[in-house]
């Protein structure tokens, strides 16, 4: 498979983001480890499968690896667990000019990306991103952070990587369910800016559902380069980047509601997705039969497309702790049309609660 690159335009801090098939590690991932010092953030699941090879190389090029460990799954992506990196560190003496590498998912990622933002003031990061879902999002664009027991991803800090690395090798060993999570943000993208993107997934969903890697390569080379205009024009999300949260502010309370990791995050944004479409339906800007194509494009991606029971009253009360809301005022991310997503606060309440009671959208006719 060729090696194809992207490159996230920010001044002194851009970045390329590699996307091939067993990616040459002396190629595309030592020339942006600065530094004698790297410590390996990996966890229980992803390090037994990956982790010696990278510890191999970089011990090979003379570097000093250390190695961190964290529990595996959502419920660890916590201040405890960053603490564990942060204990790393100290423990194996690291310097400022030391590179932390994330080899693993959007949890591990998040986590080794805040604990960069904060060493030292900030220290080198790379993301290696193992899951279909960090490789399509989490490992490009710098949001870093750890989620609250009231809130999703309430702490935490903007960190660039030096390189992000996604090699569709490591997609193997990758869970059903996972992929399927994953496949949720790339249907996001499509939504909020590319109709073409969406009739290029409903065209090919089998085959990425079947793994078919020419297809899925394309899939996150064709995600990461939406998320690298986006970042690139709005980095610290002060307008266009929170279109990037499509499904989120109904999906972050579906995760926290339901417990860290009981959903996981691509399920809980997927019928996330179907409730901003629904709402938007609702306000007449899109059609019925565009809220049916969302719920069947998430039906063939293998995702949940039911809203779980929750009870509008706490359903809005959640999602009051979005990191949207300004001045105490609600702000959503809805369709104006398939293909073309709006940030808003002009939606009616009533209709809001009238979605937020709606346990199958798509499938009622509004
Ligand atoms: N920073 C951002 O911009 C951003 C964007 C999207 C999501 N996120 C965050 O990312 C997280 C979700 O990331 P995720 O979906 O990657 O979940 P995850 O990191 O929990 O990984 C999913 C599961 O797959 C396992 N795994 C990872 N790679 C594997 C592999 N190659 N083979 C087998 N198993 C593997 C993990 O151990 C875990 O059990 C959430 O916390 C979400 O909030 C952040
Ligand atoms: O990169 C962004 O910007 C995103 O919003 C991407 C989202 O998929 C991701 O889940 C992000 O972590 C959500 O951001 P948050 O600011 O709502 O926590
Ligand atoms: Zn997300």
């Amino acid at each position: 498979m060729t090696v194809q690159t992207l490159h996230v335009a920010l001044n002194e801090r851009s970045y390329p983001i590699y996307i091939g098939g067993d990616l040459s590690l002396a190629e595309y991932l030592l020339p942006h480890i600065a530094g004698h010092q790297v410590m390996i953030v990996s966890n229980t699941v992803v390090a037994p499968l990956y982790l010696a090879r990278y510890r191999d190389v970089l011990n090979e090029a003379g570097k000093t690896v250390a190695e961190c460990i964290l529990p595996d799954g959502e419920s660890y992506k916590t201040l405890e667990s960053l603490n564990l990196i942060f204990d790393a560190l100290m423990s194996n003496r690291f310097n400022r000019d030391c590179t932390i590498l994330a080899l693993g998912g959007g949890v591990v990622g998040d986590m080794a990306g805040f604990a960069a933002a904060s060493f030292q003031r900030g220290v080198h990061f790379v993301q290696v991103p193992t899951t279909l879902l960090s490789q399509v999002d989490s490992s490009v664009g710098g949001k870093t952070g750890v989620n609250h027991p009231l809130g999703k991803n309430m702490i935490g800090a903007f960190k660039q990587p030096k390189a992000v690395l996604a090699d569709m090798m490591l997609l193997g060993s990758l869970p059903d369910r996972e992929l399927s999570a994953g496949l949720a943000e790339v249907i996001k993208y499509a939504l909020i800016g590319d109709e073409d993107f969406l009739v290029w997934l409903e065209t090919h969903m089998t085959e990425l559902v079947a793994r078919n890697p020419a297809k899925l390569a394309e899939a996150v080379y064709r995600s990461c380069a939406h998320k690298a205009r986006i970042v690139a024009a709005d980095e610290h999300e002060m307008g266009e980047r929170a279109l990037l949260n499509l499904g989120h502010t109904f999906g972050h309370a579906i995760e926290s509601y339901m417990g860290y990791g009981q959903w996981l995050h691509g399920e809980a944004v997927a019928v996330g997705m179907l409730m901003a479409a629904d709402l938007s339906a609702r306000l007449g800007w899109i059609k019925a039969h565009d809220v049916v194509r969302v719920r069947n494009i998430l039906r063939d991606a293998n995702l949940p497309v039911n809203v779980p029971d929750i009870a509008p009253d706490d359903f809005l009360t959640l999602m009051g702790q979005d990191k949207k809301v300004l001045e105490g005022r609600l702000r959503l991310v809805l369709l104006k049309r398939i293909g073309e997503g709006v940030i808003t606060r002009e939606f009616d309440l009533q209709l809001l609660m009238q979605t937020l009671g709606n346990k199958t959208p798509g499938v009622e006719v509004i």
